[in-house]
């Protein structure tokens, strides 16, 4: 039998029946470029939380843990990814820890990549004593993390004013034993850009994100998502992986931007019309049109 080579990715994130965040986010442009994507969602949701209203339950750690066993019974448990975004409680985190050992004894080449979703822009979005299992017990297992510079500096407890004070904090990120260390966004760029950050193996890249006038929900799932699937598909070759995940990235917000405006012109855009546009732009996610290129940094 001709081993199937189709990359296989385990994603444990959220649902959320109406909109673009977790699952949603990462399981459509993934599969796009051609990744199986097995996933288990840890809470669903109709909407995501910046809604006004919030129905729906969460997974409980027991059946998740009835999931994973349905795995290993059934030998449907070799993956070649592992994908972890917004969790909402320490145990089911100290779970996900548990599930990464013990997909890696089926597959010790098992790439885990772990958006360690706890904020942005100052303020925590989940409980505060889950901020110790990333830093000490799930953090020092992955492969490649994107935190947003909140999140960095959580971690490593260290801010982050300037580019090498960036360049510090990535080196206390390798230093947990992070191969691959992503800043998806820092406010280290000027009024008109972000920045960009990701650094392995001793080689460091940083790329200009042009901001769009938006608060959006959902980009960070897609970005981790992306730099998963470019990560694979370009050899781990990180200014091309950065350069495309940026690419697609800026492709949709704008998109998403100039939909919303054409239905609301002015004042703040509600979440139902800034919901990331994936479908509409799946040639994009296919064949991301890079314009914006990364630098490398020391
Ligand atoms: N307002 C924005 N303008 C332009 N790009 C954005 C904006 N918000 C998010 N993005 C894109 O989404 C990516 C992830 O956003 P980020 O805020 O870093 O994720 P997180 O959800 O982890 O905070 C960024 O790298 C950028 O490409
Ligand atoms: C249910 C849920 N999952 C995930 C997220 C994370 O979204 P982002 O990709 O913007 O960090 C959010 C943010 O509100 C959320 O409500
Ligand atoms: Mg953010
Ligand atoms: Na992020």
């Amino acid at each position: 039998m001709i081993a199937d080579s189709t990359p296989r990715v385990l994603s444990i994130q959220s649902h959320v029946v109406h909109g673009y965040v977790g699952n949603k986010s990462a399981v459509f442009p993934l599969q796009v470029l051609g990744f199986e994507v097995d996933y288990i969602n840890t809470v669903q949701f109709s909407t995501h939380t910046a809604y006004k209203h919030i129905k729906g339950n969460v997974l409980q750690n027991e059946e998740m843990e009835e999931l994973i066993h349905g795995l290993v019974l059934n030998q449907v448990d070799y993956f070649t990814h592992f994908l972890t975004g917004y969790s909402r409680s320490p145990d089911s985190l100290k779970q996900i820890a548990e599930i990464i050992k013990k997909l890696r004894q089926k597959n010790p080449n098992l790439i885990y990549v772990c958006d360690p979703v706890m904020g942005d822009n100052g303020k925590m979005y989940v409980p505060e004593d889950i901020l110790p299992v990333y830093r000490d017990t799930v953090v020092p297992l992955a492969d490649i993390i994107t935190p947003n510079q909140f999140e960095a500096e959580l971690i490593t407890g260290m801010k982050m004013n300037d580019l090498s004070g960036a360049l510090k904090v990535i080196r206390a990120l390798h230093e947990k034993g992070v191969k691959t260390v992503v800043l998806s966004s820092t406010d280290l760029g000027d009024d008109k850009n972000m920045i960009g950050i990701a650094s392995t193996k001793g080689s460091c890249y940083k790329i200009d994100i042009p901001k769009v006038d938006a608060t959006y929900t959902g980009t960070g799932d897609l970005f981790a998502a992306l730099f998963l699937a470019w990560s694979h598909k370009t050899n781990n070759d990180i200014k091309l992986t950065l350069e495309k995940t940026i690419a697609t990235l800026q492709s949709i917000v704008n998109d998403t931007y100039e939909k919303a405006r054409a239905k609301q012109s002015t004042g703040k855009i509600p979440p139902a019309l800034i919901e990331l546009r994936l479908v509409q732009n799946k040639s994009i996610i296919e064949d991301p049109k890079i314009t914006i290129h990364a630098v490398e940094i020391k």
